[in-house]
């Protein structure tokens, strides 16, 4: 699924309530554009199968609080979620690997939308170096250490597994500081790198298995 390489460090905000910030914002624009000024916790919760509490206290992270009987103030709360989860502040970011699932994030207008700015891309593949995706231009991955000094620290790695480690070696060589890394390689690196590992197939994997246990509850109960 999607998981960090930072269990062994202590962070202010759990990454489940980090997880799950995303989705009250989603909800939030929804309650706006409805026309709603202000939402409940019971609301939110209710909605999002999610327990109160649990609302309340993700929704503390980002320092605004409900008030008594009316909940919370939609507009505040939503510039206080986005500020809160850097979507406001976009970072610019190369990409490692414009293949098919790299070609896509390039096509993806979500990431700017979230804060993240694809500048550069690096390959190897001649069929590719050279073009310009979406107006991201590709490099050759030997070019990666000259563009150092542009001071970008975010990385998404979206090579083959083979090449994954040895990429990610050149990343942080090259002063990436977080990799967003969509290889099912468990990459190592030196502790001050955020890793971020994200994986669609196991998402799949969960929806199959849950998909097979419903049907096989309901062949016995009918
Ligand atoms: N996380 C997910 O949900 C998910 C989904 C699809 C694929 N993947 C993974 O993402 C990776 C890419 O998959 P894909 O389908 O796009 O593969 P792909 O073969 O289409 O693309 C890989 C790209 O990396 C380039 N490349 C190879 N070696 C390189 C190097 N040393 N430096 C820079 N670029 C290099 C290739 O030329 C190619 O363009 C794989 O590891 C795959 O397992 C993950």
């Amino acid at each position: 699924m999607e998981e960090g390489n930072n269990k062994k460090k202590s962070f202010l905000v759990p990454e489940p309530a980090l997880r799950r910030m995303p989705c009250y914002l989603a909800y939030l624009k929804i309650a706006s554009r409805k026309g709603d000024r202000y939402i409940s916790s019971t609301n939110i919760a209710g909605d999002m199968g999610v327990d109160p509490t649990q609302v309340t206290k993700d929704l503390s992270y980002t320092g605004i609080s409900g008030k008594t009987r009316v909940g919370y103030e939609v507009e505040p709360l939503i510039d206080a979620l986005e500020d809160f989860l850097g979507f406001r502040i976009v970072d610019n970011a190369f990409l490692f690997g414009a293949g098919s699932l790299g070609r896509a994030l390039l096509h993806d207008h979500g990431l700017k939308q979230y804060g993240l700015n694809v500048v550069k891309a690096f390959d190897i593949d001649p069929a590719v170096v050279g073009r310009e995706i979406v107006d991201v231009p590709i490099h050759h991955i030997d070019d990666f250490k000259l563009m150092r000094e542009e001071g970008v620290e975010i990385g998404i790695l979206t090579v083959p597994t083979e090449s994954a480690q040895q990429v990610a070696n050149l990343m942080v060589e090259g002063g990436i500081k977080a990799i967003w890394n969509f290889t099912p390689v468990r990459i190592k690196t030196p502790e001050d790198i955020v890793v971020q590992n994200t994986s669609l197939y196991a998402h799949l994997a969960v929806m199959f298995n849950r998909l097979h246990e419903i049907k096989q509850q309901m062949a016995k109960r009918y």
